[in-house]
């Protein structure tokens, strides 16, 4: 890497590079050392070199077309040719440091003394919409300025890339490995990573994950120690339906992880939400709440049709409220609407693309009101990022 020049054209292309921010750690590329050097010549024809981690790295062509326009925007540039290289062995270990602030040997991310705020979702039978929820609350908590990560736990299901858009015709976005450093793609500002991204070439529509317990656990435990998500305000982990193995991996993992538990309003589902929610107290964390979905549809006439009963959201709050664990709230009650399932079935997400939608706005308040209480979020500092 050549120095930064103290003035002139060449400086003002450093400074124009300084607002490039590499699209996975959402930070500046300069302060990242992927810009080797700048050139510029008596005409104003800037030359700059960057660095990738890897050959082909899938944030390549973005980053090469935002360096190309910060320098075209640089004053004085009258054309820029941007060439790209990929980093040494050692350009990428310093890399790796400079990403994790050289804290040497990892230990996992997401430890008791973490200021990260983490929330597990969970539900007792599959299909409720925790997935939809899971996604829309990060999505929304993200819009708040919060720094949000989202870790797809649910290894049957795995449904989250494509409800944000990450997933195609089979395939799904992969994330950059650089060393043993794993960078999780962003999509809508939230840093997301699945089960679904680590199958290959595997279709996902078409591809079961059998895994037993401890395959899981060590899964989930790769994902908190080597996925750089950086500071995160908000960790959202999605977990599976249901009471299983890995519900007891994020207890021991994760201990001072919160809960929120997701059911419908059908009596039914209320049982096995309260038993979900009963093995993660268990595993010492805290129930912050119940969500309810699938709740009363407003037709067109203005009638509402309660498809899947009523009153369900109310009863597992009721009953995991107790003089021990003090009153677990029912946090809101998300409307069956089918915006909402088209925005999902198509990975965008309807709290930014229809925030009138019922479901959308109901979605959207719950977030605020999470962004406002809470462990992480109430009287501590938490180095929110602004981006
Ligand atoms: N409020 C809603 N209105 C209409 N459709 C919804 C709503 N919430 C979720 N859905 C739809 O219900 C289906 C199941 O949702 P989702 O995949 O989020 O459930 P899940 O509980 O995560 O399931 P699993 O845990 O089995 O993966 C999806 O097609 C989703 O679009």
């Amino acid at each position: 890497m050549t120095e930064r020049p103290a003035a002139g054209t060449a400086r003002a292309v450093w400074d124009a590079l300084d607002r490039v921010k590499d699209p996975e750690i959402l930070r500046p590329i300069t302060e990242l050392g992927m810009v080797r050097d700048v050139t510029v010549d008596a005409a104003g024809g800037a030359e700059v070199s960057i660095l990738l981690t890897i050959a082909g790295c899938p944030a390549a062509r973005r980053i090469e077309a935002d360096v190309r326009a910060a320098t075209e925007a640089a004053p004085g540039v009258t054309a820029a040719e941007v060439i790209v290289g990929v980093m040494s062995t050692r350009e990428r270990q310093a890399f790796i440091e400079r990403v994790r602030g050289d804290r040497g040997a990892r230990p996992q991310q997401f430890g008791p003394d973490s200021l990260t705020r983490v929330i597990a979702v969970t539900s007792g039978k599959g299909g409720v919409g925790k997935s939809s929820l899971t996604t829309g609350l990060a999505v929304a908590l993200a819009q708040h300025g919060l720094a949000v990560g989202l870790v797809d736990a649910d290894v049957f299901g795995f449904s989250i890339p494509g409800l944000l858009g990450l997933s195609r015709d089979g395939r799904t976005e992969q994330p950059t490995r650089v060393g043993e450093m794993i960078l999780p793609p962003v999509a809508h500002g939230v840093k997301v990573i699945s089960i679904g991204m680590f199958l290959g070439d595997a279709d996902p529509r078409s591809t079961a994950v059998s895994w037993r317990g401890p395959m899981l656990h060590r899964t989930i435990e790769q994902f908190l120690r080597d996925v750089w998500f950086g500071d995160l305000d908000v960790l959202l982990l999605d977990l599976p339906p249901g009471t299983g193995d890995i519900a007891i991996s994020i207890g021991q993992l994760l201990p001072q992880a919160e809960v929120l538990v997701v059911t419908t309003p059908q009596e039914a589902a209320a049982d096995v939400a309260v038993r979900s929610a009963l093995v993660a107290r268990q595993t010492g964390q805290k129930v912050i709440g119940v969500i309810e979905n699938m709740a009363g549809f407003t037709q067109p006439d203005g009638s509402v049709l309660d498809l899947f009963g009523a009153g369900g959201g109310r009863l597992v709050a009721e009953r995991l409220s107790d003089p021990e664990h003090g009153t677990v709230p029912l946090l809101g009650s998300v409307p069956l609407s089918p915006v909402f399932r088209e925005g999902g079935d198509a990975g965008a997400p309807t709290v930014l693309t229809d925030q009138a939608d019922p479901a959308a706005a109901e979605v959207i308040r719950i977030a605020a009101e999470l962004a406002r209480s809470g462990r992480g979020l109430a009287g501590r500092s938490l180095g929110i990022s602004p981006r």
